[in-house]
């Protein structure tokens, strides 16, 4: 599904990834973890191919196609979705519309806001105003109606409450839900620093990200653990 060979990249002038070799296989769900600083953001911004994230050296492949240089808005259309740490307020912009803009894979936008409480902010303006809760709930309704083949989240439960981190943990099990009928299997790389998503979805593999650079995979029960136990530094020291 997604292929991400010996990446460097630059923003403002300043080297943040170095040399990220990434490998997620179709179907697979992978979790990054690692240090505030430590270029997670970055790789997930650089993927998504947002302007400011140049890149430097290596390649990028999604579905078969080098994607290093493509546009974000085709690399949406050829199945890459993101939910941001900080999205954007869309003043203006409604967010029945950009459900509807999305795509409405999953069913009408009414349906999908119902299914989890949110259709009173159908008509609002997208994040205006929303909760650091409200705001998470909003981008994977969002992702929920683009329907992506590799969905990238960062950081999902950040400022979600206790009881609305099992309805965030919820839609990204749909999110990355198997789809037998159309013979399609989802994948996904999610940032978390708490482990929460751990309990919600069976994660293949996990990442250990410092200094813009992968030192450590594998098991991300295993290693969440370990970093529970030992910290960050350690992974550095065993390189599994
Ligand atoms: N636009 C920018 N201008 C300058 N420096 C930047 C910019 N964006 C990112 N950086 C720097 O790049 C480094 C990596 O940032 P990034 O947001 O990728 O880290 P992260 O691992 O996601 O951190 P966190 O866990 O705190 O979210 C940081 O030192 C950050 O300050």
């Amino acid at each position: 599904m997604l292929q991400v060979e010996d990446l460097w990249v630059d923003v403002q002038g300043k080297e943040v990834l170095k040399g990220i070799n990434l490998h997620i296989g179709t179907g697979e769900t992978h979790c990054l973890f690692g240090k505030n600083g430590s270029g997670k953001t970055t790789l997930l911004m650089t993927l998504m191919g947002f302007s400011g994230y140049r890149v430097k050296h290596g390649r990028i492949r999604f579905k078969g196609e080098d994607i290093t240089h493509w546009p974000t808005n085709e690399r949406a259309r050829l199945g890459l979705g993101i939910s941001f740490q900080r999205p954007p307020t869309l003043r203006g912009v409604k967010l029945r519309d950009l459900l509807a803009y999305c795509g409405g894979a999953a069913g009408p936008a009414e349906e999908l806001a119902e299914a989890y409480r949110f259709e009173h902010f159908l008509d609002r303006e997208v994040n205006l105003g929303f909760s650091g809760g409200e705001i998470k709930k909003s981008e994977l309704l969002q992702l929920l109606a683009q329907d992506p083949d590799l969905t990238l989240l960062d950081e999902p439960e950040s400022g979600v409450d206790v009881e609305n981190l099992q309805v965030i943990g919820d839609m990204i099990r749909r999110l990355l839900q198997k789809d037998r009928h159309r013979g399609r299997e989802k994948s996904g790389l999610i940032i978390t620093h708490t482990g929460f998503i751990l309990n919600y979805v069976t994660a293949d593999r996990g990442h250990v990200m410092m200094n813009g650079q992968i030192y450590c995979q594998g098991n991300p029960l295993e290693i969440f653990e370990g970093i529970q136990q030992h910290g960050y530094e350690e992974c550095i020291r065993c390189r599994r």
